[in-house]
């Protein structure tokens, strides 16, 4: 069996784990990969020195993509991983295993525009894996073997953290880790508005925002790092931090993380059910 991986859609998070894969010294040769548009596949070609084809000028872009390889990884919307599946099914070699990277799309909904008994492994990433910082969480389909799922854990394992969970908690991951970069990128966004709101100029509000969340994700990356630990010693008794710590709570931050976070569950639930409906209405 080949090493080629065919990333299909290679956007925001298929380019991060490509870039994950290459960095971690994936040989760029043993990837393809494929985009909607051409000026995008130069882009990418370019700055990874893969071969990127363009579906907008090769109609059958995945098709040629997936022919032989022996990963191929889903990275368009969820609303465009059937088609996907369907222009793969024929091409698909013997063992290879299908990974999709897609929120909401079951194992199966990927399962039902497949051929019959492919491996298939859901997956839940997130953008830090282009630095190897990334999570990613996995369920096996219902023909992966537990050969392939070690396949995808060892491939993925240059990425950042690797968990398996149950399909159910695919949809609670995503909305934790999956989005979580989002949530991280959100308060370094709003620090820097707040420091600006202090009288600091932007410039320098952002700086010192965006330092300051990358050096507690370090402290957070030490060996058994405990975020509560962590956060009360910095939190002098009467002094500065408890009065801000204060706020967020008499506010409710907690709650409204929690909240966010399964209003992103919610909508994860709910795509699925659309792309079902759609699929009736087809
Ligand atoms: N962005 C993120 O942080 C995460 C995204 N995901 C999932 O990854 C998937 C992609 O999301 P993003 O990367 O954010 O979107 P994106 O829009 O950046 O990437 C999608 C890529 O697919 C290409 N594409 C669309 N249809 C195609 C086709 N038929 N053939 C070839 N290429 C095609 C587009 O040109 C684009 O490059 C989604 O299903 C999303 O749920 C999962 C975890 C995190
Ligand atoms: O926002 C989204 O739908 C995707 C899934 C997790 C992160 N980005």
């Amino acid at each position: 069996m080949s090493n080629l991986i065919a990333f299909l859609g290679t956007g925001s998070m298929n380019g991060a784990i490509m870039g994950g894969l290459l960095a971690a010294g994936y040989p760029k040769t043993d990837i393809i990969a494929t985009v909607r548009r051409r000026e995008s596949a130069s882009e990418l070609a370019e700055r990874y020195g893969v071969t990127v084809i363009a579906s907008e000028e090769e109609s059958d872009s995945n098709a040629q993509a997936a022919r032989g390889a022996s990963v191929v990884i889903i990275g368009v919307k969820p609303v465009g991983v059937a088609a996907v599946a369907r222009e793969i099914a024929p091409v698909l070699a013997p063992g290879a295993v299908v990974v999709s990277v897609a929120a909401a799309v079951s194992v199966e909904q990927l399962e039902r525009d497949l051929p019959d008994g492919q491996p298939v492994i859901r997956t839940m990433p997130n953008t830090p894996a282009r630095l190897g910082k990334g999570v990613v969480a996995l369920s096996a389909g219902t023909h992966a073997t537990r050969e392939h799922v070690e396949k995808v854990v060892k491939l993925f394992s240059g990425l950042g953290l690797v968990v398996e969970v149950p399909e159910a908690q695919i949809a609670a991951a995503s909305a934790i880790s999956g989005s979580g970069p989002a949530y991280a990128f959100y308060l370094a966004e709003a620090m820097a508005k707040a420091g600006e709101a202090l009288g600091l100029d932007a410039g320098l509000a952002l700086r010192l925002a965006r330092e300051t969340v990358v050096g507690a994700g370090y402290m957070l990356d030490e060996p058994g790092a405990d975020p509560a630990a962590l956060r009360r010693a910095v939190t002098s008794p009467r002094g500065t931090t408890e009065q801000a710590i204060r706020v967020f709570d008499e506010r409710g931050l907690p709650g409204i993380i929690a909240d966010g976070a399964r209003a992103a569950l919610a909508r994860s639930e709910e795509i699925t059910r659309e792309l079902d409906a759609a699929r009736e209405q087809a």
